[in-house]
């Protein structure tokens, strides 16, 4: 196989960022100069017309029939340009990250020649395709020091993967089929040992290609928020439009002409229009939204849609699978507890039968322990039924010579049991109890009517949990486990991982269920989850990240993938949201709070020839009519720049009361919008006045 060494790239999203290139970021913002991409933003799209009606003015004035003196007009024109190019560059600056980031994955996403086989078996016939023709369905053999062609599920074998082209982690993970580990992602590499492999993605719509997508922008979409913001600013626009038309009879245009034969001329109507319309946040707008892609993107997460990182910034509750999301999830059979008057050889022996078949990492490593316990060896199952494990029914086994073994959750068997005759001991209620206490999952064994015993399974809780679930409590968020498993065992695991509530004995439909429950209620709902049986209440959610290390049902179920398979990482997601959200805020507060100075500043010089009392309004003691609406012109433009770093990087997020972080940032970026320019203007116009 034709193989390129993909980790050499060191491609991941967590890969440091370039310097930004200025010279791309100009040549962006010029490019952005195109009317169609102007048009999609109305507020800049207004200041774009204005740029270009005040050209032609100015081009008017050069052959000496001007309005104005063409000095003045070619300043006006140039600075509106500015403020254009401006909006151009903030943008082309929050991409500019996303890009670098899609080179370094394109590098990683290489074309390989995949080994199909005819049978889902290593030992089937096979032939070589290139990675970009495999169709969905067909069953791939990726051996050791091979890269992974394609996403898809593993059907045989298991292997160490080192996945440390997309998630950047270096510590190799197990990919094995059966259970919820299965999932191999186009790109990675087997380390060792080798894998059968079903291809689930379709050509150019692998997890890698999404990635590229997403990092890219393509497909961001505006989110809910802003449309909504868009249209009041869309509406401001067309107010302060239409005040600026009424106010053209006074311009040269109209008749109305004072006593001095001064008029308003139509480059003062354009400075006043552009001054008076929210451009600070109709420049920054995507590159807000962009950049809370990015952030996301920094913190190892997928988010495949925009709308997603908004509503994290909501959220309210959050659900969590168990096994897996809260535990490391490679749950391990440790002891065998016989029943009374049952050796324990004999549940081993019946323990073992009842897993040879089952392929989860649960009963792989049922058959383990009998092995180095007892010595008990697999053996051929001619004519056997293998009973697969649901997490409906909670029970799997195997129907061989006449017996009916089976092993499952207590309450499953229990069902089981006495549905054909038979009773359940107290004793193994006991042990089931006793298991349950120190968090492991009990897994009961029956042959026919006979209660055999209890296999312990042990799982880890995930390191450093309890910190972050106490912070997540402090930012107002519910933490809900929600998990297949008895009682005790999940009230054990919520005790040691120290979330708020849990729901033990749940099937995918009451996954499903509390997610409506607490969504009818008005609540904002996320969820994580790695299983197959997570996927419809991920589906749900409204928030919903996946774990990486999750099946690929999981995956496509979720709007995010958290590549570090950390349960935590909610607390980031939320932060990204909430940061979102407040810049947006305090940008559209700061625009808007603006417009006070400006009134000052352009409405006494533009209309002071007309009605000299409005010489009183100017408190600023700007130096002349003209120098202050450029003045005012440059300020305008110039804001865009300063706030440019506050656009990409987010206020800061502070976790305490909704109310609170309101006030603040009302009083900052209200109260600093309003005497902001004041002083901006002033002293512009104490540069500019040697040149008037
Ligand atoms: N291979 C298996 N054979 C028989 N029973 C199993 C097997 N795996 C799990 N069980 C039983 O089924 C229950 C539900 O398992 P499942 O993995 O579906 O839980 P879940 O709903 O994903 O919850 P979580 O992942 O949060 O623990 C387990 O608690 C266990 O008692
Ligand atoms: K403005
Ligand atoms: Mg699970």
């Amino acid at each position: 196989m034709s193989q390129v060494d993909a980790t050499a790239h060191g491609a991941s999203i967590v890969s440091k960022p370039k310097p930004v290139e200025w010279t791309s970021v100009i040549g962006e913002a010029f490019k952005k100069l195109s009317p169609r991409v102007q048009v999609k933003n109305p507020v800049m799209f207004v200041v774009y017309l204005g740029s270009i009606v005040a050209t032609l003015l100015w081009i008017q004035a050069l052959r000496g029939n001007g309005e104005a003196p063409s000095g003045f007009i070619f300043a006006i024109a140039v600075w509106l340009w500015f403020t254009v190019l401006f909006a151009n560059a903030a943008e082309a600056l929050a991409e500019g990250r996303g890009k670098a980031q899609a080179d370094a994955l394109r590098a990683t996403r290489q074309r390989v020649v995949a080994r199909v086989l005819k049978e889902p078996k290593r030992e089937s016939e096979s032939w070589l395709t290139p990675s970009n023709e495999l169709d969905v369905g067909v069953h791939l053999l990726v051996e050791t020091g091979e890269i992974i062609p394609t996403d898809g599920e593993v059907v045989q074998g298991a292997a160490s993967v080192d996945e440390s082209a997309i998630t950047g982690e270096s510590a190799p993970v197990i990919r094995e089929a059966g259970g919820d580990f299965c999932s191999v992602t186009g790109g990675t590499r087997v380390l060792s040992d080798w894998i059968v492999m079903r291809v689930t993605a379709k050509p150019g719509e692998a997890f890698l290609d999404r990635m590229i997508a997403m990092v890219e922008g393509a497909k961001r979409g505006k989110t809910p928020n802003e449309i909504a913001l868009t249209i009041l600013l869309v509406a401001l626009t067309l107010i302060f439009l239409l005040v600026c038309v009424t106010l053209l009879p006074f311009s040269g245009f109209g008749t109305i002409v004072n006593g001095s034969g001064s008029v308003v001329t139509i480059t003062v109507l354009i400075a006043l229009l552009v001054c008076l319309i929210p451009t600070t946040i109709g420049a920054l707008l995507s590159a807000v939204g962009i950049a809370g892609m990015s952030r996301m993107m920094k913190a190892n997460v997928l988010a495949t849609s925009g709308r997603a990182i908004e509503a994290a910034g909501d959220v309210d509750v959050l659900l969590l699978d168990k096994t897996g999301t809260i535990t490391l999830g490679n749950r391990e059979a440790t002891k065998f507890y016989p029943a009374p008057r049952v050796d324990e050889r004999a549940l081993a022996d019946a323990a073992q039968l009842a897993s040879l078949a089952d392929e989860t990492p649960e009963g792989r490593s049922i058959v383990v322990l009998a092995k180095t316990a007892f010595n008990i060896r697999g053996r051929e199952l001619h004519g056997a039924e293998a009973i697969a494990f649901s997490a409906q029914t909670r029970m799997s086994g195997i129907n061989i010579d006449g017996r009916q073994i089976r092993k499952g959750a207590g309450s499953a068997i229990r069902a089981h049991v006495e549905a054909i005759g038979g009773v359940f001991p107290r004793e193994v209620t006991s042990i089931v109890e006793e298991v349950s206490r120190r968090g492991s999952t009990p897994l009961v064994v029956s042959d026919g009517i006979n209660v055999l015993g209890v296999v312990e399974l042990k799982d880890i809780v995930k390191g450093g949990i309890k910190e972050r679930f106490a912070e997540l409590r402090a930012m107002g968020i519910k933490t809900v486990m929600i998990t297949g498993d008895n009682k005790l065992t999940a009230a054990a695991i919520a005790a040691e991982a120290g979330v708020d509530d849990y729901l033990a004995e749940a099937t995918p439909e009451d996954k499903l269920r509390l997610i409506r429950e607490y969504q009818a209620e008005g609540r904002l709902v996320a969820m994580t989850g790695d299983g197959t049986n997570d996927a419809p209440a991920l589906a749900q959610a409204d928030v919903a990240v996946a774990m990486n290390s999750g099946t690929q049902a999981a995956k496509e179920a979720g709007n995010m993938v958290d590549l570090d398979s950390n349960p935590t990482k909610l607390l980031r997601v939320v932060e990204v949201g909430k940061q979102m959200i407040m810049t947006r805020g305090a940008l559209t507060t700061f625009s808007v709070a603006n417009d006070l100075a400006k009134y000052f500043a352009i409405i006494p010089a533009a209309f002071v020839a007309t009605y000299p009392p409005l010489a009183a309004l100017n408190i600023m003691g700007l130096h002349s009519p003209a120098s202050a609406i450029l003045s005012a012109v440059i300020f305008n433009a110039l804001i865009i720049v300063v706030l440019i770093p506050l656009a990409l990087q987010g206020i800061k997020y502070r976790a305490e009361p909704a109310a609170r972080l309101l006030s603040r940032n009302l009083l900052i970026y209200g109260l600093g919008g309003i005497v902001a320019p004041f002083i901006g203007i002033k002293l512009i116009d104490i540069l500019l006045t040697p040149f008037f």
